[in-house]
């Protein structure tokens, strides 16, 4: 408070006590759940953005979530692959990395995309730690297929290193960049990544974070709630395509490993985590099965 400040009000102390004891009994809703939020490059906006989503995951904190943060960055890759002149191409979603592109997208996920959330949630007043798979065998991976190269399908989830971090309210930020049996470093795409930890901390809720606002439907409106059926049905019927396929096949395959909900919701929209937590109506399209 500055000397012209004048202190507030009798009145205005009592409504902001109003305001907090009528959202006490909402943040009870997920106090100790565990949220796995997938933040997707294409979701990452500005600094203004970033610092928002920011202020939304310490919040989550302070409430008493275990928020854990799996991140991409697709389009920074890109951008340092073109800088160095390295070619890359995309095959059924995943990038076909050789050896020289492992090292970039190692030294981009974990150095500059992980280190830029870590930052951000720590100026916000979190404490924040980044690491990627590799960091307590947290994701040990196997080849997904030769043809895609250094690409990783994670086997095993050491969570008990996540579970420690959140035992003294350390926000992980996981970069997906995972490890080989015999010592190979594995590039893992950011949703893959994100599912398989959410399945291993059998966690609430799975937040997959993009640039739309849900899954649409054939008349191009986006579903609210949808079933794992209702998923497959629209996949078969080519509704459901391109870069929208790893998400729902990540949001399946997490319900099948325990997760009780995923939700593909728009991460450019202003305190979108917060909004699908703590609201009714919530944000995106929410996917579980029938009760
Ligand atoms: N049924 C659908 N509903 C919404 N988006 C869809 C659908 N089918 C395909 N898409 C595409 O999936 C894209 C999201 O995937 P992607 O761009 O790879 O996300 P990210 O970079 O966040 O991982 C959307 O921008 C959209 O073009
Ligand atoms: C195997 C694979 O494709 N890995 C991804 C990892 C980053 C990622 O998933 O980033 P987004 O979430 O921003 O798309 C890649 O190399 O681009």
């Amino acid at each position: 408070m500055t000397d012209d400040d004048q202190p507030p009000s009798a009145e205005d102390w009592l409504s902001t006590a109003r305001t907090l004891s009528q959202a006490l009994p909402l943040f009870q809703r997920y106090a100790g759940a565990t949220v796995v939020i997938k933040l997707g490059g294409h979701a990452m906006g500005s600094d203004a953005a970033m610092a928002s989503f920011a202020r939304d995951v310490v919040l989550m904190s302070h409430v008493g979530v275990n928020p854990v943060v799996v991140h991409g960055g697709g389009p920074m890759i890109n951008a340092m692959l073109r800088k160095l002149g390295v070619e890359s191409e995309f095959v059924g979603g995943k990038r076909v990395t050789d050896g020289a592109t492992i090292e970039v997208v190692e030294m981009v996920l974990s150095g500059l995309v992980g280190k830029r959330i870590v930052q951000a949630i720590n100026a916000q007043g979190g404490r924040a730690v980044g690491v990627s798979g590799k960091d307590a065998r947290l994701m040990i991976c196997e080849q997904t297929d030769p043809a895609l190269g250094f690409v990783g399908t994670p086997v095993e989830c050491n969570v008990d290193f996540l579970r420690n971090l959140q035992g003294t309210r350390t926000i992980p930020v996981v970069a997906p960049i995972g490890t080989g049996r015999r010592g190979e470093t594995y590039n893992v795409n950011g949703d893959t990544a994100a599912g398989a930890l959410a399945a291993a901390l059998r966690a609430d809720r799975l937040l997959l974070l993009t640039d739309v606002a849900g899954v649409k439907g054939d008349d191009g409106e986006v579903r609210g709630e949808l079933t794992p059926d209702e998923i497959r049905r629209m996949t078969r019927d080519g509704i459901i395509s391109g870069g929208m396929i790893p998400k729902t096949e990540t949001a399946l395959d997490a319900i099948d490993g325990g997760v009780r909900a995923v939700v593909i919701l728009d991460g450019r929209a202003p305190h979108a985590c917060l909004l699908e937590l703590y609201t009714d109506h919530g944000a995106g399209t929410l996917i579980r099965t029938p009760r």
